[in-house]
């Protein structure tokens, strides 16, 4: 039997990993991807998200043409306004009063790289917030819980208290889909043991 290639998880999120390890899938390495995040023109959410993950997954690959490399990325959007990572407290503050009481779409893009191709899903869940009061936003920006996360909150954290309803996938939001993934990697000849 031919040796599993080297699993390359291409993300420095820690969500990643713990994600990954609860289905049993512990990269070999992790080497993060740096590449420009900025949306282009007009472009849609999902076009994002899987453009980005499939631009990490690609830029590691080149570096480790044998390896089998994953990457993600994570989009939050509100109506027509794509909210990024907050920079400060002022613009976590703001990305809780928008979300506060209505819908949002949280979009993940997955992708793996193995021998020169690249595959990739984009999965999209609707998440619900319940009308925020003043205090409730400024315990959370205090938490600073919102820090390097797209769209300023943490499902997975204290903002667990903000989602009413969630449509799609509780992981993607978290950062990685965990049914796709795995698709994915069994699509690359990549399988946990
Ligand atoms: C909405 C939301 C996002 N997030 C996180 C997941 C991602 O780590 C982050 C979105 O940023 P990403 O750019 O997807 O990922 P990253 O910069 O953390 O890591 P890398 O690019 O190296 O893979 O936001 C949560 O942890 N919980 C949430 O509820």
């Amino acid at each position: 039997m031919s040796a599993r290639p080297e699993l390359v998880l291409a993300s420095a999120s820690p969500r990643r990993v713990e994600l990954l390890a609860l289905v049993g899938i512990v990269p070999d390495r992790i080497e993060p991807a740096d590449i420009d995040e900025s949306p282009q023109k007009g472009e849609t959410p999902p076009r994002l998200a899987a453009r980005l993950a499939v631009g990490k997954a690609g830029a590691v690959a080149a570096r480790s043409p044998d390896a089998v490399v994953l990457a993600a990325d994570t989009v939050v959007a509100v109506g027509r306004r794509l909210l990024e990572k907050a920079a400060d407290e002022a613009e976590a503050e703001r990305f809780l009063r928008l979300l506060s009481g209505r819908n949002h779409r949280v979009l993940t893009g997955v992708a793996v790289a193995a021998g020169g191709k690249v595959r990739h899903r984009v999965v999209d869940t609707r998440v619900t917030f319940k009308v925020l009061s003043d205090a409730e936003i400024a315990a959370y920006v205090a938490s600073g819980e919102w820090k390097g996360k797209a769209g300023g909150y943490g499902i997975q954290g204290r903002a667990g208290a903000f989602v009413t309803r969630i449509v799609g996938s509780y992981p993607a939001v978290m950062g990685l889909p965990q049914p796709e993934t795995v698709n994915l990697l069994a699509g690359a000849g990549w399988r946990a043991s």
